[in-house]
């Protein structure tokens, strides 16, 4: 491409990102800054040790150019300051160069001294209150309820917790306290400027409007930019979180290139948003720096003159020029904050929307019935649930599981079987009817306590990357050794556990040693024994097991089942053999093909048991 081309191009995009949506949906309130400062609460008196000996450097450092302009006019021409104002009177003090000295001396240790001081606190601050918001966001997060983890992908929710957090942190840590710092020196500095020469720092005030100027037109399109830059990096992470996950099916289908593609397809669009956002700040920094330098050769002419005119001292001027050299700068970067901010207030949007969602009822103390007993009885009464409002999977759902009962759930693939355990966990809540668990309704019941309740043996077993034991221990954090390997011999996985050189001290798990697909199903067995749980659900639970090993296993498994409610979930005949009665989801409706014991009490008719349409 021709250097024309590229002018032509730069010319476009600048027209381009001026264009830009300047709304972003994801604003902060006014109302949201007293929920940050709630963070800050429990530290508080740490962030007025912070403030105090910010506001002790920035008043020792306003102080310092006010020297030259003692040694100038003092000790270099020996004139006699007026005795009328606090600045004259301190250099009536300091007329001596040995006294002066000093006082740079003490004030050189003093400065530095708190320095130390408030970079102590501050940093005790800023961590405590990094670490009071992401205790209480991961807090908050896992009350959400299991829907909204199976509606959003992970990687997605990681880049929220952690992308967001850290930036909320670096630009708050960072330029915060400078924030701080630099409104105490301004006010400092402004101050003095006045007591030098009050006509000449108006000529200086004169260009603040201009700063409101360039920032009204830029900030709403750079916070706009800014949201959309940190969309796209939670696009990226959802990406790159999901190729490293299924990398087994990306290598199986040699299709390392399309992924390659797909992820720099998110990337690109990442970087695409980041340069509009970068070069929006470059122009605001641009007309910032050109205000400065209006303000500066102002200054410099105006004085310049006033001093010619004998309006004012050398000494006042070199002071001034001093002060006014740093002050305009300060008061540049003063301006420039609430564009460097816009990620941090960008985070602390997307962080206030997740903190919006509201956690799982009857979680984090927020109530729900805790009964003092469980008897296992489960029914359900007309439920319809559907993923979507217009498609049921389940549009009638009536059976009840008595206490003790093994139900086997069956069903061709896709008729609903896991969807109907999950209601049971209470991950969705039926769109009609009820579901209860001795009586009380599912909603009503605190859903932590309800899940103690149940212990899950599924196709799918989670491990955490720790030894065996822990893994086992999972399910009754309080279980001794002893018990871990009692639960783990019934699962019949006890052999296989210790054949590992490190016995039950193997770490597994995320890059640990990997098990066999059968060995974690009989891990996820035993931490249902250790777990002795009132409810079971079993959800194919030996779907990975060869025949033998399934027979074994049923047998530990019928050991398991007694005196518990079970819902069986299997498509192999021989473990159906478990069941006491056998439903089949078919077109949304639970049908009973056999039932070894269908009354809830002796003698009660099967049809008032499982209601309407459900009984074959
Ligand atoms: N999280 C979800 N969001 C949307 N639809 C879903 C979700 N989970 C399952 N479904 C759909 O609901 C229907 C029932 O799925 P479910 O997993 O309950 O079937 P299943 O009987 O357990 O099947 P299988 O025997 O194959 O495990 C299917 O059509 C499935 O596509």
């Amino acid at each position: 491409m021709s250097i024309t081309d590229y002018c032509r191009r730069t010319a476009a995009f600048t027209r381009e990102i001026m264009q830009q949506p300047a709304t972003a949906k994801k604003d902060l309130r006014f109302s949201d800054l007293g929920f940050f400062l709630r963070f800050a609460r429990p530290i508080w008196s740490l962030g007025v040790l912070a403030l105090v000996a910010t506001a002790l450097v920035a008043a020792a450092k306003a102080v310092l150019p006010l020297s030259i302009k003692f040694f100038i006019d003092n000790i270099l021409l020996g004139e006699t300051p007026a005795p009328d104002t606090l600045i004259a009177g301190a250099g009536g003090l300091l007329s001596s160069l040995n006294i002066l000295i000093a006082a740079l001396l003490v004030l050189g240790f003093f400065t530095g001294g708190m320095d130390l001081l408030r970079n102590y606190w501050t940093a005790r601050f800023r961590e405590g209150y990094a670490f009071n918001l992401q205790t209480t966001l991961v807090e908050h997060v896992l009350s959400f309820p299991l829907s909204y983890f199976k509606s959003q992908q992970t990687g997605y929710i990681m880049s929220r917790l952690s992308d967001d957090v850290q930036i909320l942190q670096y630009t708050v840590s960072q330029y915060l306290p400078q924030i701080a710092s630099n409104a105490l020196y301004v006010a400092f500095t402004f101050a003095i400027l006045c007591f030098l020469n009050l006509r000449l720092t108006l000529v200086a005030v004169a260009f603040i409007p201009l700063y409101l100027l360039v920032n009204a037109v830029f900030i709403r399109r750079i916070r706009a930019a800014t949201h959309r830059e940190r969309e796209r990096q939670a696009y990226v992470s959802r990406d790159l979180q999901e190729v490293i996950s299924g990398i087994d099916t990306v290598k199986t289908h040699a299709a390392e290139d399309r992924e390659v593609h797909r992820v720099s397809g998110t990337l690109k669009n990442m970087v695409d948003a980041r340069i509009k956002n970068t070069m929006l700040s470059a122009f605001a920094e641009y007309f910032r720096v050109g205000t400065m330098s209006l303000m500066l050769i102002a200054v410099f002419w105006f004085g310049g003159n006033e001093v010619l005119a004998g309006a004012m001292t050398v000494g006042d001027f070199v002071a001034f020029a001093i002060y006014i050299v740093t002050f305009a700068p300060t008061v540049n970067t003063f301006f420039a904050f609430p564009v460097v901010m816009q990620p941090a207030l960008t985070s602390a949007a997307r962080l206030r929307e997740l903190f919006r969602i509201p956690g799982e009822a009857g979680t984090g103390g927020g109530g729900g019935i805790v009964p003092a007993a469980v008897q296992g009885r489960i029914e359900f009464s007309g439920v319809r649930f559907g993923y979507t409002e217009s498609e049921p999977v389940l549009s009638d759902v009536n059976f009840i599981a008595r206490p003790g009962e093994v139900v086997a759930v069956v069903g061709r693939t896709g008729a609903g079987k896991t969807t109907l355990i999950n209601l049971i966990l209470r991950a969705f809540a039926p769109q009609e009817g009820t579901i209860t668990l001795d009586n009380h309704d599912l909603a009503s019941l605190d859903p932590r306590w309800l899940r103690r309740q149940i212990s899950i043996v599924s196709q799918d077993l989670f491990l955490f990357y720790t030894t065996i034991e822990e893994n086992i221990r999972y399910s009754r954090p309080e279980a001794t050794f002893e018990d871990v390997v009692e639960a783990a011999r019934k699962a019949q996985i006890h052999d296989d556990i210790v054949r590992f050189p490190e016995g039950y001290g193997t770490i597994v798990g995320e890059r640990g040693t990997q098990l066999s697909v059968g060995q974690r199903q009989r891990i996820a067995i035993a931490r249902a024994f250790l777990k002795d749980a009132p409810i079971l659900i079993l959800d194919e639970p030996t779907s990975a097991l060869d025949m033998q090993t399934e027979d074994q296993i049923r047998r530990t498994l019928r050991l398991l089942v007694r005196d518990r409610t079970t819902i069986l979930v299997s498509h192999r005949p021989s473990l159906l053999e478990l069941a006491d009665r056998v439903l089949t989801i078919e077109g949304g409706r639970a049908r009973e093909c056999r039932g070894a014991n269908t009354t809830d009490t002796p003698g009660t008719d099967r049809t008032s048991l499982f209601g309407r349409s459900t009984v074959s």
